[in-house]
C-alpha cells in the first residue's frame, strides 16, 4: 500500500447498528488504499456492501471498527465542516431540489467554503463555472432540477460535487441513469479530473467492462465479502473477476474484456476478416454457443467479406448477406451440431499455413498468397467478379493473351487462358490434399493478378480448408473438390469464357482434366507416388464424373503421357506451334516427354 496520500482503510469494519447492542456487520477487516490522481472503482455483486462502505468513508455512518484516513488524517473524526471541504459525495438517492435551477443546486456545492452567509464571491462563481464546464452541464444550468431527466440530474450532481473543490470525490453508481455514451464520457471525465486536479476519485459501478477498461485501481468485494484490490488486469489475471461474476451461463472473457455466453454443447469456431469486424463476429458467435479459437481445428468458420459473411460448416459454405442472417445461421448450426462434432472440420490455421508454404516450394503455379493487409488492391481482380461480369473483364485479358501467343483466333487464346487458369487453381488445391487438407479458396475471397510471362498471382484473404477427410471413406474429398474447385471455379470460368468465344465445352473440360493431370504429375515428381496416393485417387474419381468424365484417360504414375486427351487444346495453332504432353493429335511415340507450355 502506498504512503499517506489519498484514502486509506485499515482493519475497517462497516455495517449498521440495528439495536442498542446489536450490530449487523456488512464488511470486516478491510484494508485498501485509493491514491490521489487515480480513478479507483469499487466493484461487487448486489448487496455486497459497496454503498455501505462508501457511506462509511463519506462519514455518513460511523465505522464499526478500524480507521479511514485521508492524507493521513482520520476522516470520521474530522470536524464536519472541514470534512465537507475535503470530500464530496454523490449518492444514488434522489435529491429534492424544490424549485431550484441546476445552477443554484451546483452553487450549493460551494456551501462548505462560503460560511454561514452563503454569499458567493468571485472565486466561488469561478469554481461553479469550472465545475459546470468540466461536467459538461452548461446546457442544463438554467433548467429546473425537478424537470431534469435522471441522467441530466446525475450530470448536475457531479458538477455540484466538483464545485466543492474536494480532495476526494465519492460517487455511488454515478452512471446508473446514463446512456452508454454518457457513461463512458463520465468515467473518462472523472479519470481526467483525478489526473488534472490530483483528486482521489472513488466510485462504485455495475458496469464491469467499462470499469476494467478505465479504472487505475479496483476494489473488488468478492462473494465471501472479502475486499480484493489491485490493477484491473491483475484481478482479471488472478481469476478474481471471474470468481465474482461468472455464472452458469456467463463467463468473463479476459481477451475481449466482456462476457461470453456459455452454450450447453459448445462447438468451436474460426473467425476471419477485417480487424474491426472480428471481435464483433466473435461476440455474435459466442452468443449462440460457439467458442472462438485461434489455433487448432474448429467446427465452423466465418469470414467477413464486405457487409456479408461466408459461413462454413460440415463441408458447406453459406453466403450470408448481413448480421441477422449470421445470427440465424449460428443458432441453427449450433442446434444441429452432433454432440461429437461433424467429421469434416476446419483445418487448424497452422496446418493451412504449412500447406501453403509446402505448396509454394513446389513451383509458382502452386503458390497462394494470403491476407489483404499488405496487398495493393489495384492489381487484384476478385474471382467472383470475373465470373459474374459476363466476360467484360476477361475479354481484354483474352485479347492480350492472343497477342502474346501471336494468334488472332479468339478460341485459341480462350483455350490457352482457361487451361492455365485451371492449372493455377488445381495445383495448390491438390497440393493441400497431399497434406490432408482440402483448401477452400472461395471465389468471394480469392483474387487473381496477371503477371505476364509468369504464373498469375493468386491471393486468398483468409485461406482455410477442411480437415478430417481421412476419417471419411469413399468419395468425400472428391465430393469436396468437386464443389470447391470444379463447381466453384472451373465451371463458372468456362461459362464466362464461352460468352467471349463459343469454344467447345468438351475441349474446355478436356483442358480442365489436363490441368488436373498436369498438377498431379508435378506432385508425383516432387513428392513421390507414396505421398500422393490419395491425390491420385481423388483425381481419378473426379475424372470419372461429369463434367470431366470422358475427357481422357489417366495412365499409371511415371508413364508418359500421364493423361491421354480426347480433345485438342489448340496450342499447336499459336505462333509457337508446340504440342502439349497430353496431345490428342500426335501418336504417343512423338509426344514430348517434358511438359510444355501451357501446362504448369
Ligand atoms: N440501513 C440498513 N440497515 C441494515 N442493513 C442494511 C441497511 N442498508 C443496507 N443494509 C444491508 O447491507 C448489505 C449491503 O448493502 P449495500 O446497499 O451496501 O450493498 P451494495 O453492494 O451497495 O448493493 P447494490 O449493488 O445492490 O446497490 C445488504 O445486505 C443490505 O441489506
Amino acid at each position: 500500500m502506498s504512503g499517506p496520500d489519498g484514502l486509506r482503510l485499515d482493519a475497517l469494519t462497516v455495517g449498521y447498528r440495528t439495536g442498542r447492542r446489536r450490530v449487523a456487520e456488512v464488511l470486516t477487516g478491510l484494508a485498501a488504499a485509493a491514491a490521489r490522481g487515480e480513478l479507483t472503482v469499487l466493484l461487487g455483486p448486489n448487496g455486497a456492501g459497496k454503498s455501505t462502505l462508501l457511506r462509511t468513508v463519506a462519514g455518513l455512518h460511523p465505522p464499526l471498527a478500524g480507521t479511514v484516513t485521508l492524507d493521513g488524517a482520520d476522516l470520521p473524526r474530522m470536524p464536519a465542516a472541514r470534512r465537507a471541504r475535503r470530500l464530496a459525495v454523490v449518492l444514488t438517492e434522489r435529491v429534492d431540489a424544490g424549485l431550484l435551477s441546476a445552477r443554484e443546486l451546483i452553487e450549493l456545492g460551494r456551501h462548505p467554503h462560503t460560511g454561514s452567509g452563503g454569499t458567493l464571491r468571485r472565486g466561488d462563481h469561478a469554481a461553479v463555472g469550472a465545475a459546470i464546464a468540466a461536467a459538461r452541464a452548461g446546457h442544463l444550468a438554467g433548467r429546473r432540477v425537478a424537470e431534469l431527466s435522471d441522467g441530466e440530474r446525475q450530470r448536475v450532481l457531479t458538477a455540484r460535487a466538483l464545485a466543492q473543490q474536494p480532495s476526494v470525490l465519492l460517487l455511488d453508481e454515478p452512471g446508473a441513469f446514463l446512456d452508454a455514451t454518457s457513461r463512458v464520457e463520465l468515467l473518462g471525465l472523472l479519470r481526467r479530473l483525478a489526473r488534472e486536479q490530483n483528486l482521489c476519485v472513488l466510485l462504485s459501478t455495475h458496469d464491469l467492462e467499462l470499469a476494467l477498461r478505465l479504472a487505475d485501481h479496483v476494489w473488488l468485494v468478492d462473494r465471501h465479502r472479502r475486499l480484493r484490490t489491485g490493477a484491473p488486469e491483475q484481478l482479471v489475471a488472478d481469476g478474481a473477476v471471474s470468481a465474482v461474476f461468472d455464472t452458469a451461463e456467463l463467463s468473463f472473457d479476459p481477451r475481449s474484456g466482456g462476457f461470453a455466453l456459455l452454450g450447453s454443447a459448445t462447438g468451436t469456431a474460426h473467425v476471419h476478416g477485417p480487424r474491426a469486424t472480428t471481435p464483433l463476429l466473435a461476440r455474435a458467435l459466442s452468443r449462440h454457443g460457439w467458442t472462438v479459437v485461434t489455433d487448432g481445428p474448429a467446427d465452423v468458420d466465418v469470414t467477413a467479406i464486405g457487409s456479408g459473411f461466408l459461413a462454413r460448416a460440415d463441408g458447406r459454405t453459406t453466403r450470408l448477406p448481413g448480421w441477422s442472417d449470421l445470427a440465424g445461421w449460428a443458432r441453427d448450426r449450433h442446434t444441429r451440431r452432433p454432440a461429437e462434432g461433424w467429421p469434416l472440420r476446419r483445418a487448424a490455421p497452422s496446418d493451412v499455413a504449412d500447406c501453403l508454404r509446402a505448396a509454394a516450394s513446389i513451383g509458382a503455379y502452386f503458390a497462394v498468397e494470403s491476407g489483404w493487409d499488405d496487398a495493393d488492391p489495384a492489381g487484384w481482380r476478385p474471382l467472383d467478379e470475373l465470373y459474374r461480369d459476363g466476360g467484360k473483364t476477361l475479354a481484354g485479358v483474352v485479347e492480350t493473351v492472343g497477342q502474346r501467343l501471336g494468334t488472332d483466333e479468339l478460341r485459341v487464346a480462350v483455350s490457352v487462358l482457361q487451361l492455365g487458369f485451371a492449372a493455377r487453381l488445381a495445383s495448390p488445391m491438390l497440393a493441400g490434399l497431399a497434406r490432408g487438407v482440402v483448401l477452400d479458396l472461395d471465389p468471394a475471397d480469392v483474387a487473381v493478378q496477371s503477371r505476364f510471362g509468369e504464373a498469375p498471382g493468386l491471393r486468398c484473404g483468409s485461406p482455410g480448408g477442411w480437415a478430417g477427410t481421412e476419417r471419411l471413406h469413399g468419395a468425400a474429398p472428391a465430393d469436396l473438390l468437386g464443389e470447391l474447385l470444379v463447381d466453384a471455379h472451373l465451371a463458372p470460368m468456362i461459362a464466362v469464357l464461352r460468352r467471349i468465344s463459343p469454344v467447345s465445352e468438351r475441349l474446355l473440360w478436356g483442358n480442365a482434366a489436363s490441368a488436373l493431370a498436369g498438377a498431379l504429375r508435378m506432385l508425383e515428381t516432387n513428392l513421390g507416388t507414396a505421398a500422393t496416393r490419395r491425390v491420385r485417387i481423388v483425381v481419378e474419381q473426379l475424372l470419372e464424373r461429369p463434367p470431366l468424365a470422358g475427357t481422357g484417360a489417366l495412365a499409371a504414375p511415371g508413364v508418359t503421357p500421364l493423361f491421354r486427351r480426347r480433345s485438342c487444346c489448340l496450342y499447336y495453332r499459336t505462333a509457337v506451334g508446340g504440342h502439349c504432353a497430353d496431345c490428342a493429335l500426335l501418336p504417343a511415340a512423338r509426344r514430348p516427354s517434358r511438359v510444355a507450355d501451357p501446362h504448369p
